[in-house]
């Protein structure tokens, strides 16, 4: 793909005033926005076509209310879990996103540090700016690595290979993006990633782009159940597959122990797609607990979370505001919207009378709107 790259990398807001310091995710966002030149933010915030999918996350947590128990006797609430093996303090993980360095110098060495701080779980995308080695090397706390299985299943295997070897300790398999979709921001801004922004972990494979195009062709579109098998035998760690809405591929995800991770890649890829929150409860019911369910898209705030888990994930993931924490503070950034976000869930929790997530269960939800008992 040509066209003007984006040529500066934004500098952290470090003479933000007191005043002014975001109390919650969309205030990030908005800093986000004042610091991040058009094509960048562009990038982040955009979605396919129409971007309906991108609006369509958000409302169908807006489409549900909360019907708390009262009297529940506790004392404050617990987000502790358990997913793949890794014990977490909250059920917020970092979904992968390409190109940190994009949104601050720090690139992922940056949101690593701020993952951790805030005793979070980062996905480290195949399209990072630094190299699993060195993200690996400079990560404190649990990671997990996002594949894009490449047209070169040699170079494939030698991805999550190395990915495990650096500490990863699963491999998220991403299966919706066969083609990217068309980003029309990007494609009016004349969006590429910036030479910055090339994909550190390919930067030695032949004919590797020094300007990492978005549509990347080096992503293969025939991707099957097959592939996940030999990966897992592969890197020898859990497998997910990111990208699932559709519940008989969840149970055949489960089936086959892959774990399920309810996307729809934040509406970037098709247009229209459903809600993810809309197809979780199928997914739940079919995975039945087998595997661990995460879901990710438009969750902005701690009731989000408690609405997604108790509707049947055991972990949410988010993409667009951990990166506007890092383009706003870097590290602190990412670890102050993690912890906003889970200090919200924690006080979602209290006022639904859970005291563990366990206690988030399907008849705390109904419909917005008038509810009649
Ligand atoms: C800037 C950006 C880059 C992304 N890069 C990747 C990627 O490399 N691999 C991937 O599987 N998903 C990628 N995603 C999708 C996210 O992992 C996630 O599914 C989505 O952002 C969740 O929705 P949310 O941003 O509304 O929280 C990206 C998303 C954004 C916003
Ligand atoms: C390089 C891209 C394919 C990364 C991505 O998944 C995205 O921008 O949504």
């Amino acid at each position: 793909m040509t066209g003007t790259t984006v040529a500066s990398t934004p500098q952290a807001a470090t003479d933000r005033p007191r005043g002014a310091a975001p109390l919650n995710l969309a205030d990030y966002r908005a800093a986000a926005l004042k610091i991040l030149p058009t094509a960048a933010f562009d990038y982040l915030e955009g979605g396919a076509a129409d971007e309906h999918t991108v609006r369509w996350n958000h409302e169908a947590y807006q489409r549900l209310a909360l019907l708390p128990r009262v009297l529940a006797g506790h004392v404050g609430a617990h987000t502790g879990c358990s997913v793949f093996g890794t014990a977490l303090d909250s059920p917020i993980l970092l979904a992968p996103a390409a190109s940190h360095r994009l949104f601050h110098p720090g690139a992922e060495a940056a949101t690593a540090h701020g993952a951790a701080a805030a005793g979070a779980l980062m996905t480290v995308s195949t399209f990072s700016s630094q190299t699993v080695e060195e993200i690996g090397a400079t990560a404190t706390g649990p990671w997990w690595f996002q594949l894009y299985v490449q047209r070169d299943r040699a170079l494939t295997a030698e991805l999550v290979r190395r990915a495990a070897a650096a500490g990863a300790r699963a491999c998220v398999v991403t299966v919706d993006t066969p083609v990217t979709g068309v980003r029309e921001r990007d494609l009016r801004n004349g969006f590429a990633l910036p030479s910055h922004g090339t994909p550190a972990n390919l930067a030695h494979v032949q004919g590797s782009s020094t300007h990492g195009a978005i549509h990347d062709p080096r992503i293969d579109p025939a991707v099957g159940w097959d592939d996940l098998e030999r990966l897992r035998a592969v890197c020898g760690l859990p497998v997910l597959a990111k990208g699932i809405l559709r519940a008989e591929d969840a149970q055949r995800a489960a089936d086959a122990g892959f774990g399920v991770w309810v996307s729809n890649h934040g509406g970037r890829n098709l247009d229209t797609a459903a809600a993810t929150l809309s197809a979780l409860p199928a997914i739940a019911e079919r995975v039945a607990g087998r595997v661990p369910v995460i879901v990710d898209g438009g969750i902005r705030r701690g009731t989000d979370v408690v609405k997604a888990l108790a509707l049947g994930a055991d972990a949410v993931a988010i993409g667009r505001p951990y990166v506007w924490g890092l383009a706003v503070g870097g590290a602190d950034g990412v670890r102050d919207v993690v912890q906003t976000l889970r200090r919200e869930t924690e006080l979602a929790m209290a006022l639904v009378g859970a005291a563990t997530l366990d206690d988030l269960t399907a008849d705390l939800v109904v419909p917005a709107g008038v509810h009649r008992p």
